[in-house]
């Protein structure tokens, strides 16, 4: 960067048009009218059956103190497209909304509220791209991870990423995501350093390049280390690779920890099998066999299929980068805003596609558990004054195909979006990333196997309640007539001339 500023803060990381929105609610004098945002996705990424909330401690960490710092001002103040009496009121205006979200951790699904922001129209709009730059890629990057981990089973899973990641946040952040969704480790030392990740690696395969052999690198590696990885497939995998390694095993002994061997290349089936013959035969049955190269669920799936014997496995590109489906899509709208009167009043954005027609209303995801069993049965979005809990029977519908429904009882209804943070101060004691990690495996036991298959797996229930579902229709309906109004207007004026 040409210029560093001292004072920078991250208030400017958001679309130059929430700025310029912004301007114009103010010298409107209607930017401090109460609004209500929430940020949803449509459709659950890589076809999953469910997604991992991640991103809610990088939101909390952003929101708290936000304002514009003196170059942030200096800076609005040298771009022609910002009025002066617009940055007078910015260097003053401190972030001061609400933010209620699930724990970090949660399962979540499409087409609920996983975030909702109430403050002034002024904070809850100009938090929106942040919230979806973080949010977007976490959640992504934690439902990838939660895939992985379900083909792995328990075997050891390591995060290798960061050479791979989209630069370097979304190195550190994904790597935090990848440990909410199940991953064990990660080689990011950082990563270690900041969230208490444990972090764990092998070698590269210049080691072996440097001294030009197997047995030299994996010796010399030997004697400045306790804890022993060799990677064997610089040169020739079972001819070279692991009977160097099995030779200095045996010459430290004790000396050292012979954990295993990693594979990086080839056909990893066949080789882990012949790695593992070479191995027991010298006596090192716990040796361990990493492998690495390109993996994810489905080259994992595959190697399980064949027989591999792979007992570690490293992923990096295809989990970080989550290269099958790069983006989520999450969005963020305005579903409530108060009018010129004070009244808070419901909004729409209509659309072509019924999936993409927003759901009005302030509301509240119930996660419907029947008591008999502790699976949850579907999720409930209600208006914010309803209460499952206070019913004795629930009757919950698909909200595009209406004669899809069941009546519940004998049910609990368990709020999913908690309050983070008050008048912009965070209200929430953040777990540490290993609590997370557990909240959401023990999340996960909740839901039925046929929704958490990796491929193909059953719609999870995401139902409205009748009266948020009638607040949709009555605003689309509303929309339709003041559309149809317009139209007659129209017709008419055209009819005159
Ligand atoms: N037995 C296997 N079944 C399914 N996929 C495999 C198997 N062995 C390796 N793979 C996967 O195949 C992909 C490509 O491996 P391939 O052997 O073609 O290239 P490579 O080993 O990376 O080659 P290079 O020697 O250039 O590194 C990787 O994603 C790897 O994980
Ligand atoms: O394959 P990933 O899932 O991304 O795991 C990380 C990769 O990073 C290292 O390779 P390196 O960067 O040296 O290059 P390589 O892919 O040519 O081995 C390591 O040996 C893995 O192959
Ligand atoms: O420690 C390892 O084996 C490692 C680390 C980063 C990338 N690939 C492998």
């Amino acid at each position: 960067m040409k210029t560093q500023f001292p004072d920078d803060g991250l208030v400017l990381h958001t679309d130059a048009y929430q700025l310029t929105m912004m301007q114009t609610y103010f010298q409107e004098g209607i930017h401090e009218r109460q609004a209500v945002f929430e940020l949803y996705f449509r459709d659950l990424p890589f076809k999953n059956g469910y997604a991992i909330f991640a991103g809610l401690e990088h939101v909390l960490e952003f929101v708290e103190d936000l304002h514009f710092s003196k170059s942030d001002i200096e800076y609005m103040r040298s771009e022609p497209m910002f009025a002066d009496d617009f940055v007078d009121y910015l260097e003053q205006w401190h972030f001061k909304a609400t933010i209620r979200a699930p724990h970090e951790g949660e399962v979540v699904f499409n087409n609920e509220p996983i975030l909702q922001v109430e403050g002034s129209i002024f904070d809850a709009q100009i938090i929106e791209t942040p919230l979806l730059n973080i949010i977007n890629y976490q959640t992504l990057i934690a439902t990838k991870a939660s895939r992985i981990r379900s083909v792995v089973g328990n075997q050891p899973l390591l995060e290798f990423g960061t050479r791979r990641a989209q630069e370097m946040d979304a190195a550190l952040w994904g790597t935090r995501a990848a440990f909410i969704g199940g991953f064990d480790a990660t080689s990011n030392v950082r990563a270690g350093k900041l969230f208490g990740i444990p972090i764990s690696g092998t070698h590269a395969h210049s080691l072996v390049q440097i001294y030009r052999n197997d047995y030299e690198a994996f010796k010399a590696y030997a004697e400045t280390h306790r804890d022993c990885v060799f990677l064997v497939d610089t040169y020739d995998t079972l001819a070279s690779g692991v009977p160097s390694a099995i030779r200095v095993a045996k010459e430290m002994g004790d000396k050292i920890n012979f954990l295993g061997v990693r594979i990086d290349s080839g056909d990893m089936a066949y080789l882990s099998k012949g790695v593992r013959k070479l191995l027991d035969e010298a006596g090192f049955e716990d040796a361990k066999i990493y492998a690495s190269n390109d993996l994810d669920e489905e080259t994992i799936t595959s190697l399980k299929l064949q027989g591999a014997k792979i007992d570690v496995w490293g992923v990096g590109t295809k989990l970080i980068t989550a290269f099958d489906q790069p983006a989520l899509g999450a969005v963020y709208k305005v579903v409530s805003v108060e009018d010129e009167n004070g009244q808070m009043v419901d909004t729409i954005k209509i659309s072509g596609s019924a999936v993409k027609i927003s759901t009005p209303g302030k509301k509240q995801v119930w996660r419907i558990t029947r008591n008999t069993d502790s699976k949850s049965q579907g999720d409930y979005v209600a208006l914010w004054d309803e209460n499952p809990q206070k019913e004795e029977q629930l009757y919950m519908f698909h909200p595009q195909y209406t004669y899809l429904n069941k009546t519940i009882t004998d049910f609990t209804a368990r709020p999913i979006l908690e309050t983070m943070v008050v008048d912009g101060k965070v209200v929430y004691d953040l777990p540490d990333v290993q609590a997370v990690q557990a909240y959401s495996a023990q999340r996960l036991e909740h839901l039925w196997s046929e929704y958490r298959r990796g491929l193909n797996p059953q719609e999870y229930p995401v139902d409205l309640s009748k009266e948020a579902w009638d607040n949709k229709m009555k605003l689309i309906n509303d929309v339709r007539d003041y559309v149809s109004n317009l139209k007659k207007d129209d017709d008419q004026k055209h009819g005159q001339f």
